[in-house]
Formats: structure tokens, sequence, C-alpha cells
């Protein structure tokens, strides 16, 4: 997954010092964008594990997003990767699945003269049984579009869109929507999907974030017959977090020298040696133990990406699924094959 790596070096080597609503501050930088072709295998990544819990979590946290549920009742069973964020009753201030599945439409007056409104008699408007009102599962549109009789009208439309944002949602949420839009878009007998990322934690949450719009891709694809493409991302705030106070701080004043020292680097080995670099000059920080195997590199994800750098990325792994539709997308149906990784490290989430 070089594409991955090109984007840790160009926000390292170009970014800024930022801080954030978190506690933990970041290096940002302002718009990347990369593609992957997919149809060269599964961009999960190899320079740490992402197999085991990591793809457990991915896929239990793409399995709830199809399901529609705004809460986490189901999905917390599985995987804590969102409790931070939910209430006792794991209901969430804006969950992906209830837009992507049942986003609601303006009802009686809100609807004015003129506008166009899907009705009850749309394949993919449902009065919802949780709230008694009108809603439109986008998901549902995008796919029976791309398996429509006429294929230039159809599988070819420029409009399969799916969002995640409301307006009236974003404003007052503890946490509106990362990755809060997707295209589909067929080109040259290809489904590619691109994605757009309002704000990306570049160690933590992008490479969950590719992984499961790649795998997305992928269902879309089995359902619709149409050959893998690519996937695109664009991401728009892109930061990686490195550490609270004293911590954060010394990249405030030391960053320069930082992307010197980056500026100088010829081969992957001697990220090893500006990681060193890191760790005998910035003041330390507290981290928790985690299993023998692997290192907790804490708040401060630079000298755990730079380590990544330094590792050369194994060839990418595949995956085994076989569905018809949509409805039989579920965690049994999928399979990782052929994955082998380097020894795995872990960072802490800012919340
Ligand atoms: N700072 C931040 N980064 C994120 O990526 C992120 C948020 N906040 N808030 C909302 C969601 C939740 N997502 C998360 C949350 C936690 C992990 C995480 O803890 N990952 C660990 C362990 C994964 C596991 O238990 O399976 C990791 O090492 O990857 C990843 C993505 C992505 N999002
Ligand atoms: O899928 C996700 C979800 C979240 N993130 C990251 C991006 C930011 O670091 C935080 C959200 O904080 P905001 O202040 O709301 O931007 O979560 C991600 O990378 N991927």
């Amino acid at each position: 997954m070089e594409k991955y790596h090109n984007l840790v070096q160009r926000i390292l080597r170009g970014g800024h010092y930022k801080k954030n609503r978190t506690k933990v501050d970041t290096i940002a930088d302002f718009g990347h964008h990369y593609e992957i072709n997919l149809a060269k295998g599964y961009p999960l990544l190899t320079t740490k594990k992402m197999d085991t819990f990591r793809w457990d979590s991915m896929l239990h946290e793409l399995v709830w997003y199809l399901s529609g549920d705004h809460h986490v009742r189901k999905l917390r069973e599985k995987t804590a990767i969102w409790n931070s964020w939910a209430d006792e009753d794991g209901n969430l201030p804006s969950a992906y699945g209830r837009f992507w599945r049942r986003f609601p439409i303006p009802e009686n007056k809100a609807q004015l003269p003129g506008e166009a409104w899907a009705s009850e008699e749309s394949p993919w408007v449902q009065r919802d049984d949780e709230t008694g009102t009108l809603v439109f599962d986008q998901l549902g549109y995008v796919v029976d579009t791309l398996k429509g009789k006429n294929p230039d009208r159809d599988r070819h439309s420029r409009r399969l869109v799916v969002s995640a944002w409301h307006p009236a949602n974003t404003g007052p949420s503890a946490l509106p929507p990362c990755h809060y839009t997707f295209v589909i878009n067929v080109q040259a007998g290809k489904l590619n999907c691109h994605l757009t990322q309002r704000s990306a934690d570049i160690a933590l949450g992008v490479p969950f974030n590719i992984a499961a719009y790649a795998l997305l891709a992928r269902v879309l694809s089995e359902v619709t017959d149409i050959a893998l493409g690519k996937f695109s991302h664009t991401l728009v705030d892109a930061h990686i977090y490195c550490g609270q106070e004293e911590r954060g701080e010394w990249y405030s004043e030391n960053l320069s020298e930082f992307q010197d020292h980056l500026a100088n680097v010829n081969s992957k080995e001697e990220y090893r040696s500006v990681r060193n670099w890191v760790l005998e000059n910035a003041p330390p920080e507290q981290t928790t133990e985690v299993d023998a195997g692997s290192h907790n590199y804490g708040y401060d994800h630079v000298p755990g990406l730079l380590e990544q750098l330094a590792r050369d990325p194994l060839d990418r792994p595949r995956v085994e699924l076989d569905i018809e539709s949509l409805g039989e997308f579920s965690y049994e149906n999928v399979t990782l094959q052929d994955y082998d990784s380097h020894s795995d490290l872990r960072f802490e989430v800012a919340e």
C-alpha cells in the first residue's frame, strides 16, 4: 500500500502544527487525494497487523453501517471502537447507517410546490418502523440503479451519491460524520468509488476507512455484477496526532527541524533514525502496556508512522465474498485470504 505511505510522507514533510477540539495536537495538511486500483488486490495495510481484531472491528462496523441502525447496541457486543461517542443506551449523535439507509424525507408542508421528492410509491421509500416518518434508502437506490435495464441511462448514471451529511444534524452533533459522502461511478465497465472525508486521522481512522470502502465497493461490484475498478479518496483536513500538552507542543517548536531531517531521508531505514531522534528529543509520553508482540506509541502517532514508513509493504491480500444481494452481506460471508503483515503497533485514540 504505497499510496498510504506516500500520504503519510506528504503530511509529515509538508504539514503544519495545528491544535484542535481534542486535547491531542496534530500535524495537519489541507487537501489530499489518491487512488487505489482495487483490481490489484484488497488494500489492507500490511505495515501493521490489520487482520484479527482490527479486521473484525472494521467488518462489524461495515455490517453496522449497512444495517441502518442509529445505535451501537449490537455493534458494541462485537467491538468497542464506537463506544466513546455513544450514550448509555448506545445512541449516537450522528450514525452513518441511519443516513445511508433511512435518510429523512420532508413531508406535507415541508415540501414546496415544484420540488421533487420521492413518495411512498418509490421502491426506496418506506415509512420508518422506529419514527413513523418517511425515509429514503440511498444505498438501495444506488444498487437498483446500477442494475437497471438501460446501461447507458442507469449504470452510467453520474448521480449515484450517498450522503451521511444532514446540515441540521451536524451543527449540534458531538461527532458529525467524517467520511460524509461517496459517489459510485462506472467507467469503461468498472465500478469506482470516490469518498470525501472532511477530517482524517491518518494513523487510526484512515486504515479502517480504506478497508471499509474498498470492501463496500467489492460488495457493490458483487451484487451488481460490474467489475471492480478504483477507490478514490479525498481528505480535507488530513492530520497526524502528535501528542498532548508538552509532547504535542514540542512539535510546534521543532517541526521545521523535524521536517529538515525528513527532507534528508534517502532510504526507508533512515525513517527509523528520524523516529529515534524524535524519541530521544521529545518530552516522554505515558503509555499503557499492550500485549507482547505489539508496541503502544500512545497519542503521538508520529514515531509509529515513521516505523511503518521504514517497513516494506507486503503483497496485498484477497477477500472472498460471494453474495447476490445487499441483504446477504454479513460478517460470516466474508473471508480475508493470503494476508501477511509486519508486527503490530498501537496508537491511542484522540477523543
Ligand atoms: N480520533 C479519532 N479517530 C478516529 O479514527 C475516529 C474517531 N476519533 N472517532 C469516531 C470514529 C471511531 N473510529 C475508530 C475508533 C477507534 C479506533 C481504534 O481504537 N482502533 C484501534 C483498535 C481497534 C480495535 O479495537 O479493533 C487500532 O489500533 O486500530 C479506530 C477507529 C474512527 N473514528
Ligand atoms: O471514520 C473516521 C471517523 C473519524 N475520524 C477522525 C478524524 C478526526 O481525527 C476525528 C473527528 O474529529 P472532528 O473534530 O470531528 O474532525 O475522527 C477518521 O479519521 N475516520
